[in-house]
């Protein structure tokens, strides 16, 4: 009967040494880093291990602070610093200047995939330790997603409006006041919105509109970053005790998937391999199926490499499918929850809806029905695009840019000549550059159409990146999935604004930073009212739809406008459109 409690006792001793260690190290090493780089977060001229032990625990709650002082302190300076982070390890930021050298460095000797992986804790939350590092999603992206867009934009908003409409709109269960506002809760709703929109292209319908499917690929999305957090704390030796138990959730999940989709892949895979039209995949017939699962198989089938074989295993495309789900659904949520947060709460809140709802109506009316979604028209929506990317700007969810892992084994050196050990990361914060006065003009303030005329006097769209703006990392391994999520989130937004109204808020709520990730608000609300599009063309309804908020603005707000928003008493003076 003593044994066991003297084993438990030995276990738990060793248990809390192991975690002892691990946290003095994470805390307290260097990690072959030279002094002669400076850690950011250490009060002027203290760089003992206490000061840099504290400035790693501030990377934790206060991550936005240690990078305000690094990029303040050095890389306005031109130099490179230190940047703690107590979940991955310290970071070294180099000054903008060096971008250039950073991009040119192939993936053998500094790879930013294996940032990813680590900051994911790719190894175990995406599945199988491959998912991350084959190069199949990005083919299955570039090659299938992103050409047949213009195949499946009709889908896109049939999915848009009928889910709109079921969650905020007509059919949704929350009431409107007398006035028909709704408080709708932004980011949990928008979740459901574009869970719904992703699946729908990536296993069509049913599925899409299962609600089962939809909560167990959108959780799934949600909790895979809390999990890695989770699993950072732990030393790696704990890992394999103690990661299952944190992944119970997200592993209920994936069953749940799994067990909606084993069956069509299995099916496909027959109709693949035994059916009447054999060549099938390799001549896709896309009116069949245009779906993950048909790019999936036709990628495993038309390649013979290690990675493409593992692609014929059903469990192995559903796996893939779940992942793709989290990269599609978890970054799309977050941008259009904080775009339509910035419009509200802009002053200006009401004449951008005016301005975007007039250019999504006049791009559309002037096309014939089959064409008004396609691609051609979304580019014409150039003020849809830049209230995007000016949202993107201001609130990317990741502080990093692009942050290479040094792959080399021996090391590298830096342009300005430090030495750099093997599996140490190198790279540059998106979160300075996108909020420097230097390269924005007026940084912290939500201009929607700024990005209409860029430095060079030309419009720049959201998908392209550049070293000053990069919501979608920049370089080579920059979003493969940008293309799709630009297309999405464009007619997402042209649809809010065609068929809802957004009331203004006086204050926009905070987003939260934890550790190198920015979330957005997600408990806050939004309140929306439905514009009713059978009364007029849509251009007037939102000449009307001002019209009306001006006057309700009258009645419930007039006391809170200011006189900077006014041209004459009760009329709002439409600037910066
Ligand atoms: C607004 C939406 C999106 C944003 C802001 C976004 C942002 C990003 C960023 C910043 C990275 C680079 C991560 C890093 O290496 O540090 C990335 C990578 C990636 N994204 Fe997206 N993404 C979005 C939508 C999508 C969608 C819709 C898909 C798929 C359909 C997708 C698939 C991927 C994949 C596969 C990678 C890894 C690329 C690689 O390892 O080279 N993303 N995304």
């Amino acid at each position: 009967m003593s044994l066991p409690v003297q084993l438990w006792a030995l276990v738990t001793v060793i248990c809390i040494t192991i975690a002892v260690s691990y946290i003095f190290k994470r805390l307290f090493s260097r990690h072959g880093l030279p002094p002669s780089i400076p850690w950011a977060g250490c009060a002027e001229g203290k760089q003992g291990a206490f000061a840099r032990a504290k400035s790693t625990l501030l990377s934790f709650f206060r991550m936005k602070d240690v990078i305000n002082d690094g990029y303040q302190k050095y890389s306005k300076a031109g130099k490179a610093y230190i940047l703690p982070n107590i979940l991955t390890g310290p970071e070294v930021i180099i000054p903008h200047s060096q971008m250039p050298w950073l991009l040119n460095q192939p993936d053998h000797i500094m790879d930013q995939n294996a940032t990813n992986v680590q900051f994911l804790a790719g190894d175990r939350t995406m599945l199988h330790p491959r998912i991350l590092s084959d190069t199949v999603h990005k083919r299955v992206i570039n090659r299938e997603m992103t050409k047949w867009l213009d195949c499946y934009s009709a889908d896109i908003v049939d999915e848009i409006t009928t889910s709109l409409d079921d969650i905020w709109g007509s059919h949704a269960t929350i009431k409107p006041d007398l006035l028909g506002w709704k408080a709708v809760p932004l980011y949990q709703s928008l979740l459901q919105v574009i869970a719904r929109i992703s699946n729908r292209v990536l296993v069509g319908l049913p599925l899409c509109r299962d609600e089962g499917y939809t909560k167990s690929s959108s959780t799934f999305a949600r909790y895979v970053v809390i999990v890695a957090t989770f699993l950072h704390l732990l030393p790696p030796s704990l890992r394999p005790i103690f990661a299952p138990i944190i992944q119970a959730f997200d592993m209920y999940h994936y069953r749940g998937i799994r067990k909606a989709i084993i069956p069509v892949i299995q099916s496909r895979i027959i109709e693949y391999e035994f059916g009447t039209r054999p060549c099938e995949y390799k001549n896709p017939d896309y009116s069949r199926h245009n779906d993950y699962i048909q790019w999936a198989l036709h990628d495993a089938y038309t390649h013979f490499d290690e990675e493409s074989i593992r692609g014929r295993d059903p469990e192995f495309i559903a796996k893939r499918l779940t992942v793709l789900t989290f990269a599609a659904i978890q970054s799309s949520v977050i941008t259009i929850t904080n775009v339509l947060f910035d419009i509200a709460s802009s002053p200006n809140c009401i004449a951008i809806q005016s301005s975007l709802r007039t250019e999504v109506h006049g791009v559309v009316s002037s096309r014939p029905e089959s064409e008004q979604w396609q691609r051609l028209a979304l580019q014409s929506m150039t003020r849809i695009d830049s209230t995007l990317r000016e949202s993107m700007r201001l609130w990317g969810f990741l502080s990093r840019g692009v942050m290479k892992m040094v792959k080399k084994k021996e090391g590298i050196t830096l342009p300005s000549g430090e030495y750099i050990p093997y599996g140490m990361k190198v790279g540059v914060t998106s979160y300075s550059a996108q909020h420097d006065e230097d390269f924005w003009h007026d940084a912290m303030r939500f201009e929607p159409f700024r990005h209409l005329e860029g430095d060079d006097g030309k419009p720049h769209a959201m998908v392209s990146t550049s070293e000053t703006f990069m919501g979608f990392s920049h370089g080579r391994h920059a979003c493969p999935g940008r293309f799709f999520a630009s297309n999405q989130l464009k007619l997402l937004l042209a649809q809010i604004v065609l068929r809802f109204e957004i009331q203004l808020m006086e204050t926009r709520p905070e987003n939260k930073w934890l550790n190198n990730s920015i979330g957005p608000p997600i408990f806050d609300t939004l309140r929306v009212r439905q514009l009713n599009l059978d009364t007029a063309d849509n251009a007037s309804v939102g000449e009307a739809s001002n019209e009306l908020n001006i006057s309700r603005f009258n009645v419930l707000k007039l006391d809170k406008l200011t006189e900077q928003h006014m041209d004459v008493p009760g009329r709002l003076r439409f600037t910066n459109v």
